[in-house]
C-alpha cells in the first residue's frame, strides 16, 4: 500500500482517542483521512453510517459529506454498521486487513477503507483496539503506533459513565478490556509512543509532536 505513513491510534475505550483525533484533524485540514471501520454494534445517537473524519469532503458511495457536518459529530468517527452475517462474509472474502471481537461486537478495518484514504495521499488514521494492533503488526502496513491511555482505571470509568453511551454490561466489558490494554501498553516495543491523556492540552501536544514530521511531509507535497 502506498502514500504517507499511516497512524494506528489505540488504547482503552474512553481514553480519549476520538477527542484527540477530532482536534488533530481540525487543526490539520487536508492532511489526515480516517479509515472508517466496520462494526456490528448499534449506532449511538448521532452516529451515521459510513461517516469518517476526512479533511476533504469525502465521496462515500453517492454521498458527499461536508467537512463541517463531520466535525460537528459528537463521536466523530462513525462506522459502516453491518450485521454479523455481512461482516463475516467480508472477512471470509479477505476484504479485511484485521478484525476483532470487542465488548460483544465485531469490529474490523477493510482494505478499501485504507486504500480510499491513501489514494488521496492523506495520512490514514486507524482507531483500533489492542487485538487490531497485534494483527496489523503482521501486515506490511508499517504505521506509526500510538497508544492513548487514561491516567487511571477510575478516571476511565468516570469518563465512560459521563459519556453516557454504554449500558452497564457494555461498560463493564470495556473496563475489563481496558485493564488488559493498560497492561499490554507497558510492554516494550509494542507502541512508538504511549500518551497518558490526563490534561487534554498536554496529551494533544504530545500527539502533535510525534506526528509533525509526517504532517509536514504531506503539507510540503501539496505545495
Ligand atoms: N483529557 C480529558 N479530560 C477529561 N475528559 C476527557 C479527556 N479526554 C477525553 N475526555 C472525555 O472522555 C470521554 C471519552 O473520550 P473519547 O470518546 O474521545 O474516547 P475514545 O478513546 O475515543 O473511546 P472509544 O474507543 O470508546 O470510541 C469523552 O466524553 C471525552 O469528552
Ligand atoms: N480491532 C479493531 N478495533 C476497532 C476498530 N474500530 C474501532 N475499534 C475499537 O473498538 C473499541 C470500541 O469502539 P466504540 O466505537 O464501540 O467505542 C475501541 O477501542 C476502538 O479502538 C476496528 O476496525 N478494528
Amino acid at each position: 500500500m502506498s502514500g504517507p505513513r499511516p497512524v494506528v491510534l489505540s488504547g482503552p475505550s474512553g481514553a480519549g482517542k476520538s477527542t484527540l483525533l477530532k482536534r488533530l484533524m481540525k487543526e490539520y485540514e487536508g492532511v489526515f483521512g480516517f479509515s472508517v471501520s466496520h462494526t456490528t454494534r448499534n449506532p449511538r445517537p448521532g452516529e451515521e453510517d459510513g461517516k469518517g473524519l476526512n479533511c476533504l469532503p469525502m465521496l462515500l458511495g453517492a454521498t458527499l459529506l461536508p467537512v463541517a457536518d463531520v466535525l460537528s459529530s459528537e463521536t466523530s468517527e462513525d462506522y459502516h454498521f453491518v450485521t454479523r452475517e455481512k461482516m463475516q462474509e467480508g472477512i471470509d472474502n479477505g476484504e479485511f486487513i484485521e478484525n476483532a471481537e470487542f465488548s460483544g461486537n465485531m469490529y474490523g478495518t477493510s482494505k478499501s477503507s485504507i486504500e480510499d484514504v491513501q489514494a488521496q495521499n492523506l495520512i490514514c488514521i486507524l482507531d483500533v483496539d489492542i487485538q487490531g494492533v497485534k494483527n496489523i503488526k503482521k501486515t506490511d502496513l508499517n504505521p506509526i503506533y500510538i497508544s492513548i491511555q487514561p491516567p487511571s482505571i477510575e478516571i476511565l470509568e468516570k469518563r465512560l459513565r459521563d459519556r453516557q453511551t454504554e449500558t452497564e454490561d457494555s461498560l463493564q466489558k470495556r473496563l475489563e478490556a481496558a485493564r488488559i490494554d493498560m497492561e499490554l501498553s507497558e510492554e516494550p516495543g509494542v507502541f512508538d509512543m504511549v500518551i497518558i491523556n490526563d490534561d487534554l492540552e498536554e496529551a494533544y501536544e504530545k500527539l502533535r509532536s510525534v506526528l509533525i514530521e509526517e504532517i509536514e511531509k504531506v503539507q510540503d507535497a501539496k505545495k
